[in-house]
């Protein structure tokens, strides 16, 4: 079987494109997916998105993680957001079915997309760290030297250790400034860092204005692979309106045999 395949980034988290509207791609088969996203065996990337058809709204972006487990992804979103518009799918405006939901996002003319993310209700906090789900499980936990940290080590101790079998993503932050963080992230599904997680830094920027450590509702996140911010209004500890703001590319396309 032959097909097209797109590489697109988010911030440096990368991930595989297959336009699946015609149910060409076998999804049950696990080892493709994770093959086709190992680094030497494979394309390489953080996961595979199929875009497909779907009833109701503008498309289902159906996502793995590089390892084939399955859950809501920020960045992935952004990117399949830029892909609809590339197939010529969508105008500037969308509405999109992911695992967790109904997303209305918009992309422009430089490809910035803004994702529109679901409420978060619930902040657990905790005296070394906040837990949140973004559409993902997020451990949000602050440090001190972050560049020198050891993200993948400490990152997998916790994923593993404090989350029980289905894990959780793994979040370090050190504040730079009133509204900027700088983020690191130990991904599950991928059991590694990677250079950015949408669902990630959108569960750090609540996190760090739950606690109080900023009383910005615009957020600016550093991470390895470029910048991302995050917007959002509060009333009552809850969080709604929340948007994950940055910029997405296609790297290249290919055809892909199995
Ligand atoms: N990279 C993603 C998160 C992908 C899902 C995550 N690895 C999980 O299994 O929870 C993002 O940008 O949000």
């Amino acid at each position: 079987m032959q097909v097209d395949f797109y590489k697109y980034q988010g911030t440096g988290n990368d991930f595989i494109f297959i336009d699946n509207r015609q149910d060409i791609f076998p999804k049950n088969d696990t080892k493709l997916i994770s093959k086709l996203c190992d680094r030497r065996f494979g394309i390489g990337a953080d996961g595979l998105i199929l875009l497909e058809n779907d009833s109701e709204v503008d498309f289902h972006m159906d996502y793995y993680n590089s390892d084939a487990s399955q859950s809501m992804c920020g960045n992935g979103g952004r990117c399949a957001v830029a892909f609809a518009k590339y197939l010529g799918m969508i105008p500037e405006k969308t509405t999109f079915r992911a695992i967790d939901g109904i997303h209305d996002a918009g992309i422009d003319s430089e490809n910035v997309v803004t994702l529109q993310m679901h409420d978060v209700t619930e902040v657990r906090e905790k005296p070394a760290y906040s837990f949140l789900n973004t559409g993902s499980p997020h451990h949000v936990q602050i440090v001190e030297g972050l560049e020198k940290f050891d993200v993948k080590k400490e990152g997998a101790k916790l994923r593993y250790g404090m989350y029980g079998e289905s894990g959780s993503n793994i979040n370090f932050v050190e504040q730079q400034n009133e509204d900027s963080f700088d983020v690191r992230t130990y991904e599950r599904g991928v059991e590694n860092e990677t250079l950015s997680c949408g669902t990630g830094v959108t569960a750090v920027a609540i996190a760090m204005h739950k606690i109080g450590k900023t009383q910005s509702n615009k957020i600016n996140i550093n991470t390895k692979g470029g910048d991302l911010a995050i917007s959002f209004e509060t009333s009552n500890g809850a969080y709604s309106d929340i948007n994950l703001i940055g910029p997405t590319q296609q790297v290249f396309k290919g055809e892909i045999t199995w």
